[in-house]
């Protein structure tokens, strides 16, 4: 049974320029205790596809009528996109979904304490008792790491080290036990050694509670650490999905090839880095047919620039949008 279940997912805004789409047909399954990667380079959609989940895209926002976002969790399910009482939204939001950014400060107010906010949200979204929902907060933030908790309970977000800050603010996510925890970058602008630590801290955390991640960055590095599944996202569409053994050591897709050829080589340092031709297009002015055809190595004209290629699921089970994925017809590679 899955925890989240997205289909057909779409989302617009409305723009002085138009309505412009940032995703299309999007869809994913994550269940508990399971870890999906969603990987792509700016601008990919990464980011509002999991704010979707939560319905935080801002008001100029429209999904897709055909759209679906199914959150099961204690035996109830429930639609997110037609949830229409932001009361009920706030129940999904810090209960059963929570979200870790990238910038740490942006999940603290600046003016109260730590403590204060995670005994806060506790009480938001639990029925502890003020006291309990203090020693809870404690010890959270013993466990993620944090040393002499209850001294920095009573702290301020910018008394913390960044690394700190990143732990405390993965111990309030954790504080109300989530069913899905959504980390957006949650480890980009930390130095090697924190991120590891992190990271670690991550996976252990979901072997305990058993929640599912939705774990979003650009580093396939990381990816290849933490996720058991990988979605890789490009231009608003997901263009290859499987294990991470499947994706990373065999990807089927040009952009996929194109991402993992742009990584350094540790036992080959010397060799060069090709990253993937060209820039992003602008949601603007998205490429018909194929959204990646406009820097693909192997796009066909004719082909590839008209029809839009579906997601299939390859014998080795995973799945790729491509209609080259197997290779070019034996015609013209020859030729
Ligand atoms: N409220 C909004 N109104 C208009 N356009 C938006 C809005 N929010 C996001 N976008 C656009 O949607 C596209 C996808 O953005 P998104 O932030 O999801 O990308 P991303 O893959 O997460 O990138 P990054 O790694 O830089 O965060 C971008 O082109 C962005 O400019």
């Amino acid at each position: 049974m899955s925890l989240i279940s997205v289909r057909d997912l779409a989302i617009r805004f409305k723009t002085d320029e138009g309505l412009i789409t940032a995703v299309e047909d999007v869809g994913f399954d994550i269940a508990p205790g399971e870890v999906l990667g969603l990987v792509g380079e700016s601008g990919s959609g990464k980011s509002v596809t999991a704010k979707a989940l939560m319905r935080l895209n801002g008001g100029n926002t429209v999904y897709g009528e055909r759209s679906t976002i199914t959150l099961t969790a204690d035996g109830q399910s429930t639609e997110v996109l037609k949830l229409k009482r932001e009361r009920d939204m706030e129940k999904i939001r810090g209960g059963a979904i929570s979200m870790i950014f990238q910038e740490p400060m942006a999940s603290f107010a600046p003016a109260i304490t730590v403590g204060d906010q995670m005994v806060e949200q506790l009480l938001i979204h639990t029925k502890l008792s003020k006291k309990a929902a203090r020693d809870l907060s404690i010890e959270m933030l013993g466990r993620v790491g944090i040393p002499a908790p209850e001294k920095r309970f009573d702290q301020f977000a910018f008394e913390f080290s960044g690394g700190m800050r990143q732990r405390a603010m993965i111990a309030m996510a954790l504080s109300t036990s989530p069913k899905l925890l959504i980390a957006d970058e949650p480890t980009t602008a930390l130095d090697v050694t924190i991120q590891a630590q992190v990271i670690d801290l991550m996976t252990d955390l979901v072997t305990e509670f058993g929640m599912g991640i939705l774990f979003i960055t650009h580093d396939l590095g990381v990816i290849a650490q933490t996720a058991d599944r990988v979605a890789v996202m490009y231009l608003g569409r997901i263009v290859e999905t499987g294990t991470v053994r499947q994706v990373i050591r065999d990807p089927k897709h040009p952009y996929t090839r194109g991402l993992i050829d742009a990584l350094p080589k540790l036992e080959d340092l010397e060799a060069e880095l090709t990253p993937v031709p060209g820039d992003i297009p602008s949601p603007l002015n998205r490429p018909a047919g194929c959204v990646f055809h406009t820097r693909c190595s192997i796009a066909r004209a004719g082909h590839c620039d008209r029809v839009t290629p579906e997601p299939r699921s390859l014998p080795d089970g995973h799945t790729v949008a491509c209609h080259y994925a197997e290779g070019l017809p034996a015609t013209e590679v020859s030729a």
